[in-house]
């Protein structure tokens, strides 16, 4: 981690929670203290239908709202589909894009991603970009040439410190309780990161890319250690506010 890249915890609750799920929020922001905010920058991604009601509970508090993914438009005959004005009407400031799960369920390809990092962009949101190999690829030897692919083909040009996050979920380590080692997972970032610099020069020392794929509190410490780890997109562990509390310690 460098000192020039602030941590940051994403949560992604995925297609979880209702509205009583606010007392988890509410426990995130009573949970906050004075070195946590210092150090850290937490940013909480609940379903849509939640957003806007959850703004006024993050109001005051560095806590950020975001979205779980968004249209690559900004409004018109989409069913069932939310635009990032929609997002960052409803209090998002930061949307996730290209999840594996997105990518599997919906079919979306690089040039989707690309097409709506561009929109979330537009919109003023800050995308945090997804990617990351399949078991297959992974036993393969391919990871690392997997990831720089969807990096060179996810991302727009005109990528900055400040406008972009990337996010390198192994799919593999999603939700099934395996991670990689540390050594596999600073592979990966060090090639993330190589490709950043390729691509956007000085930019990519400031571009934060975080892990994610079955971050806990019990491992997080020695994920978040590992070098060009620059913070965490966890799911499961974000559903509980003392989960997420304790993984964002764990990175300070
Ligand atoms: O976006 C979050 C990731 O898919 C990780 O999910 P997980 O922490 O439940 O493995």
């Amino acid at each position: 981690m460098s000192p020039a890249r602030r941590i940051l915890i994403a949560g992604n609750w995925k297609m979880n929670g209702l509205r009583a799920a606010k007392s988890e929020l509410r426990g995130i922001v009573a949970g906050l203290d004075p070195t946590l905010q210092s150090k850290v920058d937490l940013l909480v991604c609940p379903p849509a239908t939640l957003l806007a009601g959850f703004a006024a509970d993050v109001a005051g508090s560095p806590i950020m709202l975001g979205g779980q993914d968004c249209h690559f438009n900004a409004s018109g005959a989409h069913t069932g589909d939310i635009s990032p004005d929609m997002l960052k009407d409803a209090g998002a400031v930061a949307v996730i894009v290209g999840h594996s799960e997105r990518r599997g369920d919906h079919g979306e390809g690089d040039a989707v991603v690309n097409a709506k990092t561009k929109a979330a962009w537009r919109a003023g949101l800050l995308p945090v970009v997804c990617v990351g190999e399949t078991l297959a690829e992974r036993d393969a030897g391919d990871a690392a040439a997997v990831v720089a692919r969807q990096i060179r083909q996810s991302i727009p040009e005109g990528a900055t410190a400040q406008n972009l996050v990337v996010a390198y979920e192994p799919i593999w380590a999603i939700g099934t309780g395996r991670t990689p080692t540390p050594e596999d997972v600073a592979q990966v970032h060090h090639a993330i990161r190589a490709v950043l610099t390729e691509r956007f020069a000085a930019e990519a020392q400031g571009i934060r890319i975080l892990y994610g794929g079955s971050v806990k509190p019990d491992n997080a410490a020695i994920l978040l250690a590992v070098p060009d780890v620059d913070g965490a997109l966890v799911g499961g562990a974000s559903l509980k506010a003392a989960d997420f509390l304790a993984i964002a310690r764990a990175a300070i």
